[in-house]
């Protein structure tokens, strides 16, 4: 059964996929495309409704992206949001201009008249969160104004018997007391949808298409013991079963423990046929003399791929499949993995994600990736959904390239072993401390090139600091760092420096992300 969407035309805004995201918390179904899709191409999709999303550029200067007025003709309902309010007004015949008034962040709108349409059920005067330097000044014919604020006279619209909206504030960010409303208003009341969409619609939508994109043919899944590979292999094996094969890739950059554990619990619990590829010397050669963090993740991503190429031999021996030829590599790829590689449209590459900017040109297999637009709370519930244990679903991230992007200089097997370690007794407090539901993932850092010089048994060491990184998110798009009690801080710090040869030195992040990132590098 296929939904029809509900469309986010992204015009490179910073907040598309949590537009999108706000929508399937409503229980309606949503994909983002790119602001170059022509009305044509918009229409192709069969939207249910069409969201107009931000953007950072000026609706009426040269070459800014614009909307085709035949959009609003075509009986889709649509919402615009800031930017797409803005070239919604334009595109319409409204005046849209400087007011030299900016309103950034926290800003008061107040409603003109009775509370109706998106705003029905709001306060008269409601705080939003706003990022704009262009103002409506005049709605177009036929529209009514809802509200205003200092800086915008006309901060809200709508039409009505045509079915289009817009606000110039942001009702996708949680800042927005009640964006949710103004978005459920529009869902449910302007374009008249029904909440009849589920994380348990995802199950079903993927086994078919994973069944028309596989056929007949040998797949092979990338499984690391992560939430996103074990659910994307559940999916996988509940769509063609037996054809599937899954690949544990040891590169030797991994946590003391990982490889059994994938054993233990993912095989446990599913019983899919499992291949381990021992490839430490592979990743560990390729990796020699190397510092630069997208050169690493780069190097990561291709000898991912060679590694899954040279174990195709042994898992078609291994599936009494010899002869035929494995043509699919599934991948656990979220949306964020998308977006930070620069995948959004007109979106920065943040860092090359080893399973998407970091793969190789010559990639011989075909990518199946049922969770590329999820993010991972909705894949959690997902992976609730088909019944895996919670072990595997509640498991914190590990980032694909491991441990070889937390050695902020050259990985070799000294400082990994020295690394692995530190990790481990990090890893070991927080769950003896039963603080692992309060932290997102911990992240445990060697600053490899730094060293520092500390006093030890009465002797003089210069040694090395471990950072801890305990950061707490929803989606990893954005997070903040964990206020842990100090006095596990203290334990960790202690031990680490007691026990691991070579630091002598704890250091704790306190950045939220932005400005950092989760991981260092
Ligand atoms: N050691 C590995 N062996 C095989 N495939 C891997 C390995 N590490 C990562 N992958 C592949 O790369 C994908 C992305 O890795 P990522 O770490 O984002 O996801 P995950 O490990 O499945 O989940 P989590 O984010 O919870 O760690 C995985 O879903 C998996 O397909
Ligand atoms: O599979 C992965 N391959 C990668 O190349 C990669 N880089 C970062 N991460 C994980 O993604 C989330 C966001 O991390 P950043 O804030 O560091 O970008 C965090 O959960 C990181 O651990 C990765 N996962
Ligand atoms: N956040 C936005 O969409 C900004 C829209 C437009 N660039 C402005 O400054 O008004
Ligand atoms: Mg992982």
């Amino acid at each position: 059964m296929d939904q029809r969407p509900v469309l986010v035309v992204d015009y490179g805004a910073q907040y598309a996929q949590l537009i999108a995201r706000r929508v399937r918390e409503a229980n309606v179904y949503s994909e983002i495309v790119p602001h170059t899709y022509t009305t044509e191409q918009l229409l192709a999709k069969n939207p249910a409704a069409i969201i107009l999303s931000g953007g950072p550029s000026s609706a009426y200067a040269d070459g800014a992206p614009s909307v085709g007025a035949d959009l609003f003709e075509a009986g889709v309902p649509v919402l615009g949001i800031c930017y797409g309010f803005q070239a919604m007004a334009a595109a319409l015949g409204g005046k849209v201009a400087r007011t030299g008034l900016r309103e950034y962040g926290a800003t008061d709108a107040t409603t003109i008249g009775e509370a109706r349409s998106i705003l029905a059920g709001i306060p008269a005067t409601q705080n939003t969160w706003m990022s704009h330097g262009d103002s409506v000044h005049e709605a177009p014919e036929g529209f009514d104004v809802l509200a205003s604020t200092a800086g915008a006279p006309v901060a809200a619209f709508a039409n009505e018997a045509k079915g289009l909206y817009g606000v110039q504030w942001h009702p996708e960010v949680k800042h927005s007391a009640f964006g949710q409303t103004v978005l459920e208003n529009f869902l449910f009341k302007g374009a008249k949808l029904e909440p009849n969409w589920t994380t348990g619609n995802i199950v079903e939508e993927q086994v078919e298409r994973i069944r028309a994109q596989v056929g007949t043919s040998r797949v092979i899944c990338g499984l690391s013991g992560g939430v996103d590979s074990a659910v994307a292999a559940a999916l996988v094996q509940r769509a063609v079963g037996d054809q599937l094969t899954c690949v544990f890739v040891d590169h030797g950059l991994l946590r003391e423990g990982e490889a059994e554990q994938v054993e233990r619990d993912f095989v446990a619990a599913t019983g899919v046929k499992l291949h381990v590829a021992n490839e430490q010397e592979r990743f560990l050669s390729a990796l020699s003399g190397v510092t630069d963090p997208e050169t690493k993740r780069k190097i990561i991503g291709r000898e991912f791929i060679r590694a899954f190429e040279a174990a195709e031999k042994a898992v078609l021996a291994e599936a009494a499949a010899e002869g035929e030829q494995v043509k699919f590599l599934v991948q656990g790829t979220l949306y964020p993995d998308v977006v930070e590689s620069g995948g959004g449209e007109g979106a920065a590459n943040i860092k090359s994600h080893h399973n998407v900017g970091g793969l190789p040109e010559d990639l011989q297999f075909e990518l199946v990736e049922p969770l590329r637009t999820l993010f991972k709370d909705e894949v959690r519930a997902v992976g609730a959904q088909l019944g895996l244990p919670a072990e595997i679903v509640g498991r914190q991230p590990f980032p694909g390239p491991g441990l070889g992007i937390r050695i902020i200089g050259e990985v070799t097997e000294d400082r990994l072993a020295l690394l692995r370690r530190a990790d481990a007794i990090a890893r070991a407090e927080l769950t003896a401390a039963g603080l692992d539901n309060e932290v997102w993932q911990m992240p445990v850092v060697l600053l490899a090139d730094v060293r520092s010089v500390g006093v030890q048994g009465d002797g003089r060491t210069y040694g090395h600091p471990i950072v801890l990184r305990p950061v707490s998110s929803e989606d990893a798009m954005t997070a903040d760092w964990s206020r842990l009690p100090s006095d596990l801080l203290a334990r960790i710090s202690n031990r680490i420096t007691n026990e691991v040869d070579g630091v002598n030195r704890g250091v704790l992040d306190v950045t939220s992300k932005p400005p950092g990132t989760i991981e260092w590098e």
